[in-house]
């Protein structure tokens, strides 16, 4: 999907936490969101997602204004922080409840997403309960993308995951993007940033302050 953002500013109480920020995105591309702690990366992937109302400015995805017609993009997969599934129910079954709402991803899709990121079956026939953090942040990212989003945030993907799992995530958001899909993620992992990154956006303060 393409994504303009457009003057978008966003208050909260009294502090700016997004300043007059405007990038497009391409299909294709993954853009590294880079920046200290509290620099508006998150903001930035909330407003996009439709998730953040922005006080001024606006954000059009393939020509749609958010918030008009529609409040979050249509074919959208995003991991947002502290995710919580239920967890009296497996990884796959909470998929299968996910995949009810849009009726667009088969059991056959759950389990390729599964593998794409590497978790295996035995984890994912395991309760949410006991999950780990790794595994956690695994079924996070297989709800982002086993319907094949055409636009994918991602808020630090690697956080959590193992060296293994982590190369095995790259190249699957790599893939993504090969097969047309827009790609944004938020990282401070400077090898995420240097290996993925097609244009790589600095944050400080609400603001994009540097880009290539
Ligand atoms: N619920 C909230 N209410 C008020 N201010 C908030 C809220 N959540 C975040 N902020 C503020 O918004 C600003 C931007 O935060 P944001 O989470 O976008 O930063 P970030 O770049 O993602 O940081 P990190 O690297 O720590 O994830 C910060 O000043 C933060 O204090």
């Amino acid at each position: 999907m393409r994504v303009e953002v457009q003057n978008v500013s966003k208050r909260i109480r009294n502090t700016l936490v997004l300043n007059n920020v405007s990038y497009n995105f391409e299909r294709r591309k993954i853009y590294g969101l880079v920046g200290r702690n509290g620099s508006g990366k998150t903001m930035l992937i909330r407003s996009i997602a439709g998730l953040l109302i922005p006080t001024a400015g606006k954000v059009i995805v393939d020509g749609e204004v958010l918030h008009d017609k529609f409040d979050f993009p249509e074919s959208m997969g995003v991991t947002i922080e502290n995710t919580t599934f239920p967890k009296d129910l497996t990884g796959f079954q909470n998929l299968v409840a996910l995949s009810k709402i849009k009726r667009i991803a088969t059991t056959k899709d759950i389990k390729s997403a599964f593998g794409k990121i590497g978790l295996s079956e035995s984890d994912w026939n395991t309760k949410v309960a006991n999950y780990s953090l790794g595994m956690r942040q695994k079924l996070s990212i297989a709800q982002a993308i086993f319907e094949r989003p055409k636009l994918l945030l991602l808020d630090e993907p690697t956080n959590g995951l193992d060296e293994e799992s982590t190369w095995l995530l790259r190249k699957t958001l790599k893939e993504i993007a090969d097969a047309g899909s827009t790609v944004i993620l938020a990282s401070h992992d400077k090898e995420d940033i240097a290996y993925l990154s097609d244009e790589v956006i600095h944050m400080d303060g609400g603001k994009i302050v540097n880009k290539n």
